[in-house]
């Protein structure tokens, strides 16, 4: 025989209660021997409880009890439940009038929800022509007089099974109210939260059946909560040892106590979903798994109450004070956690008992309070338990490390030293975020990387658009999912928590708000979106602002904008303690050299103990473009100007370029990545804009642009034979000195020179060391440009997300 269960939401009112119906139907058509084991309906259970609580205050509950009435008769006006309803209208007018009710009340008051809907169901049957027999359970299993959470007396229930099933045998379907039970008295006692389960699972060892079938409103057990965590996974099959384990931490569909009986048997039990009939759902069974399970669970409303003194420290007895006097008052402590100075004591008590527990250590503790022993005794109300299933100490680390990056810092955590099993409590709050990193780092499923993008201009836009194009190759090689969750300009922004689509530029202009940033970090944190990164695609002074906050508030940075790096060096130094502060990164390899691998390369070379000595080149794409082509083409200065801006090597305003700069900030740059102080102010610069052309905006700037014609003109005329103009840039000086020489200067140099036979929009970095003497590191490339500039920033992004 099978014994069949179903929870509340297969019973509810519409597809559940018919698919139910349906379910034990073909069963029973198929010639299956079955009984069935039934939860209240829907929410009923709560719905009661909540009347209850109406009617104990003496407030109006008439109107939520008819509501309820209601839903249980609403298709079913045929079936008569008015025993249980004149019970229930009995028992809440006497809570009522005494303002008062017992664990005993209470019993009889839940238990009309299992009745009801035990004999709806026996009811629908039976229309249906199936020999369906309503039992009640109270007849049948026996418990002590633990009101609220009664133990079942086994010899007696056994017997009283046995000997029903033995009458109505054969074709009969039992259809068993669940969770309720009586006590020697003939009183109604309920088996605790989740009694259902533990009535279907103790029925399925009285009458040693073949197999137990939980059906349910999902398909299995899984990693995590699916509802929590989108990716988690449906585990096949499970151990009744692993899933012991997973009910004891919280898997709602399973209690603890209701593995047991199917133990002692060796019954498989099998969680199925009520609405996916071709779903096989999770196999429990005494096997044990090959590799182990690992699997993430959640204890909600519970409180960390924390015990602090000095006093504590080597006094005998202080943790069996604690048990003992919680113990008396029925407390149950789930986790216990002692630092070994004993300083302070954590423990996790539910939540509704946290205000009772902390006053009765209180009382426990009063004179060590007087003592000084004990200085405070608190409870922090809103957290949750974690508990990672199949993890021991061994790789805790990374599970652990991914949430330090993401700024969930567990209030508590402790370990089993036999089985596995590490507990975290964290704030109520960062729970979703928290579930979601843990099982993408321990199931390495694809590590989803939440990026806000500023500025999508040519560099942002090229790399958007780069990554969307990119994605899901990468998710396949790498693991890992990159989701662009916010685009920004000046004015607006696109948020989409699940990531911008290839139309994201319609997009933004339709659906884009105005914003202020911390909307933005605000909408990462509502939405719970873990890895954080923003990009600075922007040129903007006013947007570096932001840098400190966004990190405060989990995000790592990249940036193809040069200026957070050249602004004082004060600011510089206080954004990298930010960043140490809060285990951020900042990787900018694109501010000098846009796709080469400029910056990753000096770093090394001085990290590694390498002796710079000076760094000298052609820094700017853009100028190198211009002086490149109007040394060897016969064409106007302001003709080959406007080509370099229209191929996008110049800056949004051409006259950071032109004016230095641009390439006064790429030295400044280097010379910080060597430990210099220099500031911006410390950097000569030739200045190529004639000073009558200095004032005014970008927009007249560009409109006389052939007012430089006669200027470079003559400078070209000037030259020595065989040579071209190159302007460069030159870091030299005592490099073991706090600040270096920094100069940006036009320069005259030999067509055959290095310099002089750099060609397009290449850059050139000349990296002279000691150990390298006079022959040089030279790093060569397309230095300005949309496309490898976005290449770069993306590569910046990918390693990112490597070293989280
Ligand atoms: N081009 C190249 O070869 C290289 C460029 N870079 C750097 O890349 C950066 C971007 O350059 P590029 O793409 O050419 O610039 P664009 O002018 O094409 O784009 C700039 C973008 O930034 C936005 N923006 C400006 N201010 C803000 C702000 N305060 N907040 C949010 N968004 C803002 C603009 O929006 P709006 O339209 O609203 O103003 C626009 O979307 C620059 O810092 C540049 O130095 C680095 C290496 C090479
Ligand atoms: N405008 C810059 C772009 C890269 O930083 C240049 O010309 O090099």
């Amino acid at each position: 025989m099978k014994v069949l269960k179903f929870g509340g939401k297969s019973l509810a009112n519409g597809q559940g209660i018919q698919t139910v119906v349906d379910i034990i139907d073909q069963k029973v058509k198929k010639g299956e021997h079955i009984t069935v084991v039934l939860s209240a309906r829907g929410t009923s259970t709560d719905e009661l409880e909540a009347i209850l609580e109406q009617a104990v205050k003496n407030e109006n509950y008439q109107e939520a009890l008819d509501a309820f009435k209601k839903y249980q008769i609403a298709d079913f006006g045929n079936v008569n439940f008015l025993e249980e309803f004149e019970i229930l209208d009995k028992l809440f007018e006497g809570v009522s009038l005494l303002g008062d009710y017992s664990k005993r009340i209470k019993d009889q008051v839940l238990s009309q929800g299992e009745v009801i809907s035990a004999k709806l169901v026996t009811h629908l049957l039976k229309e249906r022509g199936v020999n369906a027999h309503f039992t009640d359970s109270r007849e049948l299993i026996i418990t002590d007089g633990q009101f609220g959470d009664a133990q079942p007396l086994d010899t007696l229930s056994k017997e009283n099974v046995v000997k029903h099933f033995e009458k109505y045998n054969g074709t009969t379907v039992n259809v068993v109210t669940g969770f309720i039970a009586s006590n020697a008295k003939n009183e109604t006692t309920t088996l605790g939260r989740n009694g259902s389960n533990y009535t279907a699972s103790l029925l399925a060892n009285y009458l040693n059946a073949e197999e137990l079938q939980n059906f349910t409103h999902v398909n299995g057990i899984y990693t995590a909560n699916p509802d929590l965590v989108p990716d988690a996974k449906k585990i096949e099959r499970l151990s009744f040892t692993e899933a012991n384990e997973l009910a004891y931490f919280g898997a709602n569909i399973l209690h603890a106590k209701t593995i047991i009986p199917l133990i002692e048997k060796n019954i498989p039990l099998r969680i199925l979903n009520t609405f996916d009939h071709n779903n096989e759902g999770t196999l429990i069974t005494s096997e044990a798994s090959e590799k182990g399970i690992k699997s993430l669970s959640v204890l909600e409303n519970v409180s960390l109450i924390n015990l602090e003194g000095r006093g504590l420290l080597g006094k005998v007895g202080v943790d069996a004070r604690i048990f003992k006097a919680l113990a008396y008052k029925n407390i149950s402590v789930s986790i216990i956690s002692q630092g070994s100075s004993e300083r302070g004591i954590g423990l996790v008590v539910s939540a509704d008992e946290a205000k009772q527990a902390k006053a009765t250590l209180e009382q426990e503790f009063e004179s060590d309070f007087y003592k000084r022993d004990v200085s405070s005794i608190t409870v922090e109300k809103d957290v949750s338990v974690i508990s990672i299933i199949g993890q021991d100490l061994s790789t805790f680390h990374k599970p652990y490390n991914a949430l330090i990056r993401n700024q969930v810092v567990p209030l508590l955590f402790n370990n089993t030293v036999t089985g596995k099993n590490v507990s975290l409590v964290v704030k109520k709050n960062q729970l979703h975020k928290a579930l979601n990193v843990i099982h993408g780092e321990i199931f390495e499923i694809s590590k989803k990387v939440n990026i806000a993008i500023f500025g999508h201009g040519l560099v942002g836009g090229t790399l958007i658009d780069q990554i969307l194009t990119s994605a899901k190759e990468i998710e396949k090689r790498k693991k890992i999912h990159l989701n662009i969750f916010a685009v920004a300009n000046s004015r607006k922004v696109l948020l989409q928590k699940n990531g911008v689509k290839k139309e994201w530029r319609g997009d933004l202009e339709e659906h884009g708000v105005v914003y202020e940033i911390e909307e933005i970090i605000k909408y990462a944190d509502v939405h719970h979106l873990e890895n954080l990164i923003a990009i600075d695609n922007t040129a903007s002074k006013e947007f570096t602002d932001h840098y400190i906050t966004l990190v405060k508030h989990g995000f790592d940075l990249v940036s193809s904008n040069k200026v957070a790096n050249t602004l004082s060096f004060d600011f510089y130094k206080e954004l990298r303690k930010t960043l140490e502060e809060n285990q951020k990164q900042y990787l900018y390899e694109t501010n000098v050299g846009a796709g080469l691998p400029l910056i990753d390369t000096i770093k090394l070379l001085h990290l590694s103990g390498e002796n710079i000595t000076r760094i000298k080149g052609v820094f700017s794409g853009s100028l190198s473009y211009l002086f490149n082509t109007y040394s060897v083409e016969n064409r106007k200065f302001s003709e080959v100007l406007q080509e370099a801006i229209d191929k996008g090597f110049t800056e949004p305003d051409p006259r950071e370029d032109l004016c230095g700069n641009d390439v006064g900030r790429k030295l400044l740059i280097l010379a910080r990545e060597l430990d210099l102080s220099n500031e911006f102010e410390d950097v000569q610069i030739d200045n190529l804009i004639p000073e009558n052309l200095r004032d005014g905006d970008a927009a007249s700037f560009l409109g006389r642009l052939q007012e430089l014609d006669p200027v470079y003109e003559k400078i070209k005329e000037d030259q020595k034979e065989k040579h071209v103009l190159r302007y460069i840039g030159d870091l030299s000086g005592d490099l073991s000195q706090e600040k270096g020489v920094l100069e940006v200067k036009l320069v005259s140099v030999p067509e055959s020179s290095a310099l002089g036979q750099v060609k397009g929009s290449d850059s050139i970095f000349e990296i002279y060391t000691e150990s390298y003497g006079d022959q040089p590191v030279v790093i060569q490339g397309a230095g300005a440009g949309a496309a490898v500039t976005a290449r770069g920033v993306f590569g910046d992004i990918l390693r990112l997300t490597e070293k989280g």
